[in-house]
């Protein structure tokens, strides 16, 4: 049986002059998975992808493709094709051609590239277009002659790079549902790179929260959104609100915290604490309630500023009484509108602690 394993990276690091831009990044990527790497710009998600794809050495660490260990291999031995934000298709060559291209380099046989490329044309739904110029054909269309590119290599990984950022927000969308249903009909492995969260919790199986060239988080969509391990990944998917808190007494899974005048609470502690350490809780905004009914562990008042009115939701800027701010997503819109002081809450299983930022 092939092992699960197909991309095995082992504490890799990189360093570019005296900008270490990658620190011991270790991570496994099964099988079959759409994986992406989220973080800001210049975090080092290219140059991990690059590292991976053969463009770039490690300066520490291994790279482990399939089980074999590829440090030492060229991007053409390793089998890991790159699709990049502007497809990089030859604009002097038809469809056929861009596609044909890696296949004739390796001197295959006509009728195996003829085979080969029909089949790809046919895996991105484009089996007709085979004559065309990527001129003639829109965004959406050039951005799957590109998959269709790296899917005729038989490559175990396909490697994307920001490939949606060129085409505008209703297009966009379009062809994230598109890449994500050939990812999964096909079983491919891909590794994808965006700096845009939507992008990240909406396609993927797992991603990988890149911070300052390491890895705060991996996980699935719903637990990097819902139970962010530190503060920059809460910070940085999402909106949310932090509440300072003290740590009394915790186990492996939960916490009993105390915060401002409030009654101690227990919360879900998925992370190592210790007894009177200062942390964070993190609940998001469409977590909160106004003035409802059943109330919760977690309430305070506070005070409406502002609201602001975003089609399914209404979202609340309110203030408290020691001047902190709060965003509370409301969405029984018509029925009311919050105005002056109000009641805040929300149940504990919607707080998360998490560690503050060190730095
Ligand atoms: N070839 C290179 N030579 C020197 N420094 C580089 C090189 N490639 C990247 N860097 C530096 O490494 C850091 C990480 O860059 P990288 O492109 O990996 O970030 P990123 O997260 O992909 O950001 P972006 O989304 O803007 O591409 C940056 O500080 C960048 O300037």
């Amino acid at each position: 049986m092939e092992p699960q394993v197909l991309l095995d990276l082992k504490n890799v690091n990189k360093v570019f002059g005296n900008n270490h831009v990658l620190r011991d990044i270790n991570l496994q990527i099964e099988r079959g998975k759409f994986i992406t790497f989220l973080g800001p710009s210049g975090c080092g998600k290219t140059t991990l992808l690059r590292s991976i794809a053969g463009f770039y050495t490690v300066d520490e660490g291994e790279v482990w493709i399939d089980g074999k260990q590829v440090n030492d291999l060229p991007p053409y031995k390793r089998g890991t094709p790159m699709v990049f934000q502007e497809y990089a298709l030859f604009p002097h060559m038809t469809v056929f051609d861009n596609i044909a291209y890696g296949l004739d380099i390796k001197k295959r046989p006509e009728e195996e590239i003829e085979k080969r490329v029909k089949g790809a044309l046919a895996q991105v739904k484009l089996t007709g277009l085979e004559g065309r110029y990527p001129h003639e054909m829109s965004g959406g269309q050039q951005q799957r002659v590109a998959m269709a590119r790296a899917l005729v290599m038989n490559s175990p990984i396909i490697l994307l790079d920001e490939p949606l950022s060129n085409l505008d927000a209703k297009l966009r969308e379009e062809v994230r549902v598109e890449l994500r249903g050939i990812q999964q009909d096909l079983g491919l492995t891909v590794i994808y790179v965006t700096h845009d969260q939507l992008e990240a919790l909406s396609m993927s199986d797992y991603v990988v929260v890149f911070n300052k060239g390491a890895i705060d988080q991996y996980g699935t969509p719903h637990e990097i959104y819902y139970e962010p391990r530190t503060q920059y990944v809460a910070d940085f998917i999402g909106t949310t609100n932090f509440i300072e808190a003290t740590v009394l007494e915790h186990n492996e899974r939960e916490a009993l915290v105390s915060y401002g005048k409030e009654t101690p609470t227990k919360v879900l502690a998925k992370v190592l604490v210790n007894k009177g350490e200062q942390v964070l809780l993190s609940v998001r905004p469409e977590s909160l309630r106004i003035n409802h009914p059943d109330g919760g562990e977690f309430c305070i008042r506070a005070t409406v500023k502002s609201s602001m009115f975003l089609g399914e939701k209404e979202r609340y800027f309110l203030e408290d009484n020691a001047g902190k701010e709060w965003i509370v997503d409301a969405y029984d819109i018509g029925q009311t509108h919050y105005t002056g002081e109000v009641v805040i809450t929300a149940s504990a299983d919607k707080l998360h602690l998490i560690k503050k930022n060190n730095d």
